[in-house]
């Protein structure tokens, strides 16, 4: 039996994914530091706690599982933090990725799906935007990101590597039966922090800038169910599977939603009156990222089945109604 690793699978999109594809028949291996993951998320008995800059663990789970391709989620993953500390950013992305790909390769594993991000593409000229804008990150974190593709790249001239970036934009929601979610701490993502303020965990949630060029001035991302997020990367590894070509691929559904709408949405769907404050442009926000998503749909036979804004929210909402303090642990 062939198994997939996933890193990072104790985290809040690779836990979903992680559900999908043992769901679709897939033996799945997880390897979490639990740095900001979730012991509890894990659903597969088939867990490693441990770096994935560690090259003897990586030798070690690919031989005793037969792993023949990984999903690389692992990663530190906040704009705004990154902004704050590069550093750690690009140590933590870049040189610890580079690490794991080096071990993949040298353990015979020659396929990988990567979690790429919008943060690539910076302040994109034009909107929505395709894979081939310009990739010109504004962040540390963009920049860590492009940094990982643009090494796949290279891997799969040096050593014949079969990659796909998966471009995300702003992940959201939860599992439809309320099983997992989003448990990040802190938390700094826009629907959860607005929910959080629904169950009065929090007084007011912060608009982040109200005079971006948007049609309400606040800014707007393409949210997408983090159960189509992990649709695509069960069809991004079929892909690969298949023989196709490396590369990378916006997924997101086309459509933004800007910071108003998300809260406005919120308290119709919550009952709650959700108060908000106005607070300063945060360091290093684009005020627009919406996805082309053609490539997607064409090439892989991806469309977003869950990402209306109303479902988004209501699988958010479950989750953190059952969830208040988030896991368990
Ligand atoms: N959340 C979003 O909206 C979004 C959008 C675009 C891209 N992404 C990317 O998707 C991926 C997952 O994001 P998420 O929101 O689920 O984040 P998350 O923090 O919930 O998950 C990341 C997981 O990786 C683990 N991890 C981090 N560094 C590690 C290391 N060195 N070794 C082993 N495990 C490590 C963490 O413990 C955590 O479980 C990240 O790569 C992120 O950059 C996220
Ligand atoms: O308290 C808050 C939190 C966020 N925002 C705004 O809401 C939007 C969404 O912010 P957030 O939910 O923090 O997500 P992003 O910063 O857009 O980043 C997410 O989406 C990126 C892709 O677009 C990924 O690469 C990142 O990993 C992921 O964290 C942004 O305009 C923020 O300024 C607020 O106004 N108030």
């Amino acid at each position: 039996m062939s198994t997939i690793l996933v890193t990072g699978g104790a985290g809040y999109i690779g836990s979903h994914t992680v559900r999908h594809l043992m769901e679709q028949g897939h033996e799945v291996v997880v390897l979490d530091n639990l740095r900001t993951g979730h012991r509890a998320a894990v659903l597969t008995p088939h867990f490693y706690v441990g770096d994935i800059s560690d090259a003897a663990l990586i030798a070690e789970i690919v031989h005793k599982h037969k792993v023949v391709a990984a999903v690389h989620f692992a990663a530190l993953s906040l704009v705004g933090e990154s902004m704050k500390l590069p550093t750690k950013y690009l140590e933590g992305n870049t040189i610890k990725s580079q690490q794991f790909i080096q071990a993949l390769v040298e353990n015979g594993v020659r396929r990988i799906v990567f979690s790429s991000t919008a943060a690539v593409y910076g302040m994109p000229a034009v909107v929505p935007i395709s894979e081939r804008s310009p990739t010109l990150p504004i962040n540390p974190y963009g920049i860590s990101k492009l940094f990982i593709e643009q090494y796949l790249q290279m891997a799969q001239t040096l050593y014949g590597l079969k990659w796909i970036a998966l471009r995300y934009f702003n992940a959201a929601g939860a599992a439809q039966d309320g099983r997992i979610g989003e448990a990040h701490d802190p938390e700094t993502h826009l629907i959860p922090l607005v929910l959080q303020t629904a169950l009065g965990q929090r007084n007011s949630i912060s608009v982040f800038g109200q005079d971006y060029d948007t049609p309400d001035g606040t800014a707007v991302r393409d949210y997408i169910h983090v159960e189509d997020l992990a649709d695509a990367h069960a069809r991004a590894l079929q892909a690969l599977a298949d023989g196709k070509a490396s590369g990378a691929y916006n997924v997101g559904t086309g459509r933004g939603y800007s910071v108003l709408e998300v809260i406005e949405a919120a308290r119709r769907i919550t009952g709650r009156p959700i108060p908000l404050t106005n607070a300063p442009r945060r360091e290093g926000d684009p005020a627009v990222l919406v996805a082309q998503v053609d490539r997607i749909r064409t090439e892989l036979g991806f469309v977003a089945q869950h990402s209306d804004l109303e479902s988004m929210i209501a699988s958010a909402w479950k989750w953190h109604q059952h969830h208040p303090e988030g896991y368990e642990e």
